[in-house]
């Protein structure tokens, strides 16, 4: 039973016919974000939540058109949260782990929360909760009243859930929890390590796992790319730095895993891309998109595995050179938005070069940026695009919205 439970996972490339995907469909969290927050929650623009939901529901749309079927993240949540001695636990460690609850407010949010519905849980878990929100709690007095404004979090919203590529990546049909940079997104993995452990869509934590939440250095799936059953890409960034892709390297080559080579890819450290996937996707076996910009910036090494079961670290020539030794193919890396850098930097900027591959050589994409998908067509690949004036807005494509859960590869 377990067996057949772990089979239903599995990811030996980015680009094999995608059948099983987990998502996140934008709440109320979005609706919490003030201006003066931006930044820290990591977004540039305050989003239209109902324009939102539809450019999202066409996502999903898509998808299901092309045989994909989707989990979002929310039921798997309620199906563990069924449970009240979970939900017991996942308030101790929201609330107790929290610098912005005071006695008061944390001794009537244990009351009223555990109480609540699965369905209710989960929605204040991804909401958030403030002073406004509950009538009984505004009566509550502590210390926060007098040093907070009304606006204030007592559990912060999680607006970058729907970002599910970042908090958890299948690698094989093993998996990796990532330990996230930014405080604001640390609660989103949290989740992940909970339907590891429980729910049986994960077999229950008998999966392998090869890196948790708790590790103290940082990995972020946007960083991780399945590129085949035994090499990874893992980009040095500004979300995974070298100790965390170091511990990855040594929990993937001391377990189970298929995974002999880790090709890491530097790239700049800045904020317009922050994850590898924001400028270099797979779409075919033996094609890739790529924001041409950083080209000059990026550095690749490799570590993989000596028969003595040591690390080898090597400097390689370059990304394409790299790609084809350890794909053992000849390869063409498409620029995203074309030739002109202007054109082009736009283009990544909102997500141009984040495609989801849904098959080899069949990709979702913005409709938006009309450069890079007429680039893609003219090289033979099938893009479908979706409206993204809204999803946009907390900078990230098809990609870093989706969680692919089973592929299908030769
Ligand atoms: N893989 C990705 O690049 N995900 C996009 C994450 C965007 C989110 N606002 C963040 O900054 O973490």
């Amino acid at each position: 039973m377990i067996q057949d439970q772990i089979k239903q996972l599995q990811v030996c490339s980015e680009v094999g016919p995608l059948k099983k995907v987990m998502l996140h469909r934008p709440g109320r969290e979005l609706e919490r974000i003030l201006p003066e927050q931006l930044s820290e929650l990591l977004f540039e623009d305050i989003p239209w939540l109902s324009r939102m939901q539809k450019e999202h529901d066409g996502f999903a749309r898509e998808l299901k058109e092309s045989g994909v079927e989707i989990f979002y993240v929310e039921d798997l949540l309620q199906d563990v949260l069924h449970d009240e001695v979970r939900r017991r636990k996942v308030l101790e460690d929201v609330l107790e782990g929290s610098d912005t609850c005071d006695k008061p407010a944390k001794d009537f949010l244990y009351e009223y929360l555990q109480e609540k519905s699965a369905g209710e849980f989960v929605d204040y878990m991804i909401g958030g909760i403030n002073k406004e929100d509950i009538k009984e709690f505004k009566k509550v007095k502590s210390l926060s009243d007098f040093v907070e404004d009304p606006h204030y979090f007592y559990i912060n919203p999680l607006p970058n859930l729907y970002f599910m590529r970042d908090p958890a990546v299948v690698i094989g049909d093993g998996i990796a929890i990532g330990s996230m940079h930014s405080p604001v997104r640390k609660r989103e993995s949290g989740f992940m390590r909970l339907l590891y452990e429980h729910h049986p869509l994960f077999a229950r934590g008998e999966m392998d796992l090869y890196f948790s939440n708790d590790f103290q250095h940082t990995l972020e799936g946007g960083d991780v790319l399945v590129l085949s059953k035994d090499t990874l890409a893992v980009g040095c960034s500004q979300r995974t730095g070298v100790a965390g892709i170091e511990l990855l390297a040594d929990q993937l080559f001391s377990s189970h895993s298929d995974i002999r080579n880790l090709l890491i890819i530097q790239i700049p450290k800045v904020r317009a891309y922050m994850h590898l996937d924001t400028v270099f996707t797979m779409i075919d076996y033996d094609k890739f998109t790529i924001y041409s910009g950083i080209l000059d910036a990026v550095n690749v090494f490799s570590v993989t595995k000596t028969e003595s079961g040591a690390f080898d670290y090597a400097q390689e020539e370059n990304l394409q050179k790299a790609l084809e030794k350890y794909l053992k193919t000849s390869l063409e890396l498409i620029p995203s938005g074309g030739d002109d850098p202007v054109t082009a930097a736009r283009e990544q900027w909102n997500d141009g070069t984040n495609t989801l591959a849904i098959a080899p050589g069949k990709v979702v994409a913005y409709g938006r940026n009309e450069v890079s998908n007429r680039v893609l067509r003219s090289r033979g690949i099938n893009v479908i695009e979706i409206e993204a004036s809204e999803l946009v807005r907390g900078r990230g494509g098809p990609r870093c919205m989706s969680m692919p859960l089973h592929r299908t590869d030769q």
